[in-house]
């Protein structure tokens, strides 16, 4: 374990979106944390908002000191928060969706070398519900699976990075998943896991209505893993 400052230092990369907002809010509330920035792609009107210092995105290498990052930014955001956390050795909590493959690669091989945590989803229920996915698929062999994914019409990627990670459980128990998106209103997150055959079928659901649980999800896992060495961690590694 390596020596840090108490509290620990937070830079929040996507500060200004509907995910960033609740991490500067809830971040508020703690005494182990403090942020010391927060970045966007473009700077707000005021610098420094609530005591936090904001930067764009174009500032990045400039931003002070901090030891773990947590981004919910966009794929286009993501290699420079990546590069940065790199750079000053510190720790990053990534829940950003719809990464590239060369991304996920690059993110890889950087857990070589930084203390890394992404997960599609920072929720207890999809933890749980993804456990349950895989053993229903391998106690139902040869059944239709099909996920079913609902979110807010902001978002961008289809199909959810839960939704892609629920049918990779899917998939260590031996289903063949399709999918499915819907974007609507203003729906917080929901996936629907179904599995059928002749005259039966299985309903699994999940449904977050309000930001807060992954936000407090993050903070939590970034508060355990700033002092961890190097590797790449799961959200099941930091819940303790
Ligand atoms: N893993 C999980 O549990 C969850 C994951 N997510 C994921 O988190 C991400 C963010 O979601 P949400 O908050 O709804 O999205 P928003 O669109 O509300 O916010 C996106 C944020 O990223 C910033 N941004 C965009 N481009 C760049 C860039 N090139 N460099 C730096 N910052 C950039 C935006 O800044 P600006 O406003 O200046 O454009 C904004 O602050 C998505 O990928 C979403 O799928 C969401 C919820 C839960
Ligand atoms: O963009 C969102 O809002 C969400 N994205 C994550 C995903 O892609 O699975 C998690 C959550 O469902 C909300």
């Amino acid at each position: 374990m390596s020596e840090l400052p108490n509290p620990i230092r937070v830079l929040i990369h996507g500060a200004s979106g509907r995910m960033g907002q609740a991490l500067l809010r809830l971040a508020g509330e703690r005494d182990d944390l403090v942020v010391t920035a927060a970045v966007a792609r473009a700077q707000p009107a005021q610098r420094v908002i609530d005591g936090v210092a904001h930067f764009a995105a174009s500032e990045l290498t400039g931003v002070p000191a901090f030891d773990v990052a947590i981004d919910f930014s966009l794929p286009q955001g993501f290699d420079g928060i990546l590069a940065l956390c790199e750079e000053r050795g510190a720790a990053l909590v990534s829940g950003t969706t719809g990464l590239e493959a060369v991304q996920r690669e690059a993110l890889q091989a950087a857990s070589t070398r930084i203390p890394l945590l992404w997960a599609a989803n920072f929720s207890l229920g999809v933890a749980v519900l993804s456990e349950l996915v895989e053993r229903a698929a391998a106690a139902l062999p040869g059944w239709d699976c099909d996920i079913v994914e609902s979110h807010h019409v902001h978002k961008q990627d289809a199909p959810s990075g839960t939704a892609l990670a629920l049918g990779a459980s899917a998939e260590q128990g031996g289903a063949h998943p399709r999918y499915a998106s819907l974007r609507a209103g203003d729906i917080v997150g929901e996936h629907f896991v179904q599995f059928t055959t002749l005259g039966e079928r299985i309903e699994l659901n999940h449904r977050a209505t309000n930001r807060d649980i992954f936000a407090r999800g993050a903070l939590h896992a970034a508060a355990r893993l700033a002092a961890r060495p190097p590797g790449h961690y799961r959200l099941r590694d930091l819940l303790a």
